[in-house]
């Protein structure tokens, strides 16, 4: 069989906000492309849409109140309009998600190892013990400390910024095709930041996983992305590689956006 190119392909994605009073589009036209390995960044000012693109694609959207028109290939499977069931079998394994808010990622009322085991079990043949061997394995590389003391707590018995690795653990550790990164390292210190961009740099290039990575900070954006989108009122106003975003701005956002980054004056 003849392997495809991209990953994932978002073709002609618009996404509309039901009413009684008639749609509103939170997001038109986003034209997206991933290959193997590579990091997409999505850029652009508070409330542009990036997170409402990611949700779509994860199909995270109640159909009742949301409605998502387009396509969402991954590996050449249609994604949107797929029922729930199957959506939970692709979500976790083929692509997984880190959110903005860890908090939202965890159920309240169980223990982060049996959220975690479960997660490994329901997408593998592993026992319990395997998964509990992963589920360490992955926390150890995000620089989380004892593991196995962190697997026996809740999550509110964690500060949000190991929260926030524990899901990029969670994230990672099945090696899924594409990984949607919504700001994963805002709740982190310069070190942990660091950690954390390096584990999802050893991630792409080990297992060639694609990252679809969010975020507000320029300088993650060009330490780890390859091509870079921006978005601007629910819409992408230039997607190029991050060398020429960087150095030849074509749109007059995106220069504003550049020239808003803070710099470092040396002297
Ligand atoms: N579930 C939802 N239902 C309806 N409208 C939504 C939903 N989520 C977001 N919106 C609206 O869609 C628009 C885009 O929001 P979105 O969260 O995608 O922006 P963003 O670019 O991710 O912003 P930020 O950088 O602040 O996270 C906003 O006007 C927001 O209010």
């Amino acid at each position: 069989m003849k392997k495809l190119e991209h990953i994932l392909q978002v073709k002609n994605l618009h996404v509309y906000k039901k009413a009684a009073s008639g749609h509103t589009s939170l997001v038109q036209n986003i034209n997206l492309n991933l290959k193997r390995g590579e990091v997409l960044g999505l850029i652009g000012e508070s409330g542009s849409g990036k997170t409402v693109t990611s949700t779509a694609i994860l199909q995270l959207f109640q159909q009742k109140n949301v409605h998502v028109d387009g396509s969402i290939l991954l590996n050449g499977k249609e994604l949107n309009g797929l029922d729930e069931k199957e959506m939970r079998t692709v979500r976790g394994k083929e692509i997984a998600f880190i959110m903005q808010n860890p908090m939202n990622a965890f159920t309240p009322v169980f223990t982060i190892g049996h959220q975690f085991v479960e997660t490994i079990r329901s997408h593998t043949k592993w026992n319990k013990k395997q998964a509990r061997e992963m589920a360490v394995e992955a926390m150890k590389a995000v620089n989380l400390p004892d593991p196995a003391s962190i697997l026996k707590q809740y999550p509110f018995q964690l500060s949000g910024g190991m929260l926030q690795r524990v899901m990029i653990a969670f994230a990672a550790c099945l090696n899924p095709a594409v990984i949607i990164a919504d700001e994963p390292t805002t709740a982190l210190d310069v070190y942990n930041q660091k950690k954390v961009l390096l584990h999802l740099n050893n991630i792409r290039a080990d297992y060639g996983s694609a990252i679809l990575l969010i975020s507000h900070d320029l300088g993650v954006i060009a330490e780890m992305a390859d091509q870079v989108a921006v978005m601007r009122k629910g819409e992408i106003v230039e997607q190029t590689d991050v060398f020429k975003l960087f150095d030849y701005p074509k749109h007059e956002y995106t220069k504003k956006v550049l020239q808003s980054r803070p710099m470092l004056n040396l002297d």
